[in-house]
């Protein structure tokens, strides 16, 4: 087991500086996880805060104890306020800048102009700032200053929602919270490590664009691939032809599990076995892929008699030595709990400021069989304003006349 000192020296973005002006949570977590992986994150917040700062009581959560919503997204950075409508507010956010590598925002295009925040406005002081945009529904076209949150242009807009509802009288499945933004914010992480690796190579640098709706629709990417050739494909009927033993079984508690046996005459007699049911091995109706295909409504109504005799803790016992794969529908919850999440480290243990423990997930890579881990929970608003200034080399008198001419808010 190496030190923490040799740990910490090896995470891949360790030297990396990064400076944040974003908002709720797609591009703030492209900076957490850079966070997670050794880099320096400065979140540069409006002197009111990221509005995700407000957003808590989607878990009809009371004000104490932390925040996963803020923290997802906000973990291990350091929080400094400016006021980017002011002179002085801009000016120390250009000499942030000058020293960093990596620029992130959400901002679109009107407000940066506005603000003074565009790839020229930065690359002046930093001609070899790495610029980060996310957006909702891409860098051109009539919808660049657009707003987009992922329901919108990610979940709705990639056919996403209406791939799980159809058109029919279902009401909308509900969209996992940030589902796609966190997705989306994957994606930034490693365009980044592809913009430092070339300027590494080349010394070009690069300005990156990352969508929601792209996002959205690169998860999506084979039904909109087979969309063309396939027409309008109605929700999937898990009773249509189709392989019997990919499909979702309902146990006696009304748990769902998974049966993924994809090459299925493989698995088909062992299943069978295991299921205790021998007979259906000689079943003509199931005697090969291409039959249980064609019969797959009677398979499927077969093996729902059959899983829905135990409870999911049974299943667990009898399937346990099934050389195909399989898992129960889990809760977010129970995933806490689940051996290859804590045998693995995918979840990073904080403590709120009362003391609570609490987790988040950690980023899906690991390097060197370190999992990465959040240094530290979200700052509070501006909580490192003035150890930021001071890492500038600003004196306490400097600071005071910024403070005057309302740089802070
Ligand atoms: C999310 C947005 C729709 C939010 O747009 P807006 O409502 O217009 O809010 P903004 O944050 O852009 O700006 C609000 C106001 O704050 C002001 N503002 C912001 N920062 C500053 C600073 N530092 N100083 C002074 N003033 C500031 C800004 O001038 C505006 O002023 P006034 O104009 O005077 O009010 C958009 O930013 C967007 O589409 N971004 C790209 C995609 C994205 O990241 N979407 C969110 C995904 S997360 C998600 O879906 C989720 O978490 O759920």
């Amino acid at each position: 087991m190496r030190s923490e000192e040799e740990r910490t020296m090896s995470r891949p973005f360790e030297g990396v500086s990064v400076v944040e002006i974003a908002g709720w949570t797609f591009v703030p977590a492209a900076g957490a996880i850079l966070a997670d992986l050794g880099a320096d994150v400065v979140k540069v917040e409006p002197p009111t805060g990221d509005p995700q700062r407000l957003l808590r009581n989607l878990l009809n959560q009371d004000d104490s104890g932390p925040n996963p919503f803020l923290e997802i997204p906000n973990h291990g950075k350091r929080s400094v306020t400016l006021d980017l409508t002011t002179p002085a507010g801009r000016e120390v956010l250009l000499r942030l800048v000058a020293d960093a590598d990596v620029f992130l925002t959400s901002y679109l295009p009107a407000l940066r102009a506005r603000l003074g925040i565009d790839v020229d406005d930065l690359r002046a002081v930093n001609p070899r700032l790495v610029y980060v945009r996310g957006s909702g529904w891409g860098s051109r076209g009539p919808m660049v200053n657009t707003g987009g949150y992922d329901s919108a242009a990610a979940w709705c807009s990639s056919g996403t929602l209406h791939k799980l509802t159809g058109a029919g009288d279902d009401e909308p499945v509900a969209q996992p919270a940030a589902f796609y933004d966190l997705q989306g914010s994957n994606t930034i992480a490693g365009a980044v490590a592809m913009a430092l690796y070339r300027r590494e190579r080349t010394g070009e640098t690069a300005v990156v664009d990352v969508s929601l709706l792209n996002t959205g629709m690169w998860a999506l990417g084979a039904d909109i691939a087979a969309a063309p050739f396939s027409g309008e494909v109605p929700r999937a009927d898990r009773r249509a032809p189709g392989n019997p033993i990919a499909n979702y079984y309902r146990t006696k508690d009304g748990r769902w599990i998974n049966l993924v046996c994809l090459q299925a005459d493989r698995f088909w007699d062992e299943l069978c076995l295991v299921l205790d049911r021998p007979e259906l091995v000689a079943d003509p109706r199931f005697l090969d892929a291409a039959a249980r295909f064609t019969h797959n409504r009677a398979c499927v109504e077969v093996l729902d008699g059959i899983f829905a005799e135990r409870t999911l803790d049974e299943w667990r016992e009898t399937l346990a030595g099934f050389s195909g794969v399989w898992a129960p529908a889990l809760t977010p919850a129970e995933v806490h709990d689940h051996v290859q999440v804590r045998e693995n480290g995918y979840l990073s243990e904080l403590t709120a400021e009362d003391g609570t423990p609490f987790r988040v997930v950690a980023p899906p890579y690991q390097f060197d069989g370190e999992p990465a881990r959040a240094r530290s929970r979200a700052p509070e608003l501006g909580a490192d304003t003035a150890e930021v200034l001071r890492g500038l080399g600003l004196d306490a008198a400097t600071v005071d006349d910024y403070r005057a001419q309302g740089a802070f808010g």
